[in-house]
């Protein structure tokens, strides 16, 4: 055997080494999910991801390969995530609830920490229609833009895992509330009016709210909605007084123990 073909047979042994390490790895933390979850204990814990990026960055300090180990671990930490959401959920994940109550800030938030696609559906008909939703509103009507929302309702079907940001009305169709519940869980999120004030009131990207940002018309609006924002929930969460961590771990736990 060459000096090449040695050398090559020492670097396969390694890559198997990594491969066998990393298998351990994934099933440790499968290990870690289905202790939490049968405890009790929060699911997420972004804070113990901080405390093991500080513990490996002191271990490989003096390293040679620091950078780039780091850089690998970013991504074994990123798949852990994933593995972590696959074995939490097989189903979407969608967030419905009054403008301004958070929809986009945890669904970002959670498909960052369980390393799950986001879809943010007000933004994917902006983009297939390239026209705004105030623009679709005025050329085609209101029934056009809804219809837009069932067909994507019916297209996310096609795949697993992704936490989607609804549009505010969406759960005012029972159609989509049916296609919703065909392979995903819909989570409430409900704020005061007071809150979703405090939340909107530096924004004009609302149109329904424009001209009308007060507690008044926001509480008048809000029980309107209630019965069938209640109805279509498998879970509701309040976002009073909480932060985004706080939210996600919340929603994470309940929907666990569904
Ligand atoms: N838990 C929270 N605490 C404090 N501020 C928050 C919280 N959640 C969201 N916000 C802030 O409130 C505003 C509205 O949030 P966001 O855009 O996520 O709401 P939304 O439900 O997606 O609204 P829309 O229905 O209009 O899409 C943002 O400025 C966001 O940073
Ligand atoms: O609450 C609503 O009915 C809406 C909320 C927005 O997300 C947009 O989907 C649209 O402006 C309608
Ligand atoms: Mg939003």
């Amino acid at each position: 055997m060459g000096k090449l073909e040695e050398i090559r047979e020492r670097l396969e042994v390694c890559d198997k080494q990594i491969v066998s390490v990393l298998e351990d790895r994934m099933d440790i933390i499968k290990e870690i999910m289905e202790y939490k979850k049968e405890n009790g204990l929060p699911i997420l814990q972004p804070e113990q991801e901080k405390r093991q990026r500080k513990m490996l960055k002191e271990h490989v300090k003096e390293n040679t390969y620091k950078e780039e180990i780091l850089d690998i671990f970013t991504y074994i930490v990123e798949n852990s995530r994933r593995i972590q959401a696959r074995t939490l959920f097989t189903h979407n994940i969608f967030l419905i609830g009054f403008m301004g109550v958070g929809k986009s800030t945890v669904s970002d938030y959670l498909s960052k920490i369980l390393a799950s696609p986001q879809v943010e559906m007000d933004q994917v008909i902006v983009n297939k229609e390239h026209m705004s939703i105030n623009k679709i509103f005025e050329e085609y009507g209101e029934e056009y833009f809804r219809n837009c929302e069932t067909n994507l309702l019916i297209e996310l079907q096609k795949k697993n895992n992704q936490i989607v940001s609804c549009g505010g009305g969406v759960a005012m169709r029972e159609i989509n509330v049916r296609e919703m519940k065909k392979n995903g869980r819909v989570v409430l999120l409900t704020a005061s009016p007071e809150t979703i004030l405090e939340r909107v009131k530096d924004s004009d990207e609302r149109p329904l709210l424009r001209g009308r940002k007060n507690t008044e018309y926001i509480s008048e609006l809000m029980e309107i909605r209630r019965p069938k924002y209640r109805a279509a929930a498998d879970i509701i969460v309040d976002t009073d007084h909480k932060n985004v961590e706080e939210i996600a771990e919340e929603i994470v736990g309940k929907l666990t123990h569904l």
